[in-house]
């Protein structure tokens, strides 16, 4: 049985990596769709569609995937549509707490397990010609909340993973490839 990575985000594969993984990278190409009213409930059923997808054609193997949103005042914020949302997101999150919430989901012959990691994060007070600095360099555009933790110096302080932020929660990831490591040969 090999291990797949329906995820195109380069710091899930990197994560992985680091992890000791040997995995190929075959990304979900269907939309994500958040529906019903829990936030982490729609949240699963976003990462579980993603490894569900891949192993429709490769239901021999273990697909490991995930998805990750921004929570802040009740609102689900995903990656931005365009500078002008990143910085009023950025904006509107300066000061303040919000959550990044990552669901983890592995499907394979054997068995199928989806949960959710949320992290508490603290930005400090933005400003605005700081906000723009970091918008304009345009890598905020493929990040939920428009904002990479990794890349930021926007962050007080964290209560929870901060690879969870990142879009991998180590710890979570581990804890599913851990009951499928006889089958993964390792
Ligand atoms: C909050 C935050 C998000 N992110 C990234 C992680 C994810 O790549 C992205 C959230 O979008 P996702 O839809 O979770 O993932 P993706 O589109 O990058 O890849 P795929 O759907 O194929 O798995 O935001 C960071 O890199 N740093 C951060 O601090």
């Amino acid at each position: 049985m090999n291990l797949i990575l329906a995820s195109k985000s380069p710091r899930r594969k990197e994560i992985l990596s680091k992890l000791g993984y040997t995995f190929c990278v075959i990304p979900a190409l269907k939309d994500e769709v958040f529906k019903g009213q829990d936030i982490d409930a729609a949240l699963k059923n976003v990462a579980l569609s993603k490894v569900k997808e891949v192993f429709e054609k490769h239901n021999n193997d273990c697909i490991i995937g995930a998805d990750t949103i921004v929570v802040y005042d009740g609102q689900i914020l995903q990656k931005p549509a365009s500078k002008t949302e990143a910085f009023k997101t950025l904006k509107m999150l300066s000061g303040k707490v919000h959550e990044v919430k990552t669901a983890v989901a592995l499907c394979s012959p054997n068995h199928e397990v989806v949960d959710v990691v949320t992290t508490k994060v603290y930005f400090k007070e933005l400003s605005d010609d700081r906000i723009n600095d970091y918008v304009n360099k345009g890598t905020c555009m493929d990040k939920a909340g428009s904002y990479g933790i990794q890349e930021v110096d926007f962050v007080e302080r964290i209560e929870g993973s901060y690879s969870n932020v990142v879009g991998f929660p180590k710890y979570k990831v581990q804890e599913f490839l851990d009951k499928e490591k006889d089958h993964l040969g390792l």
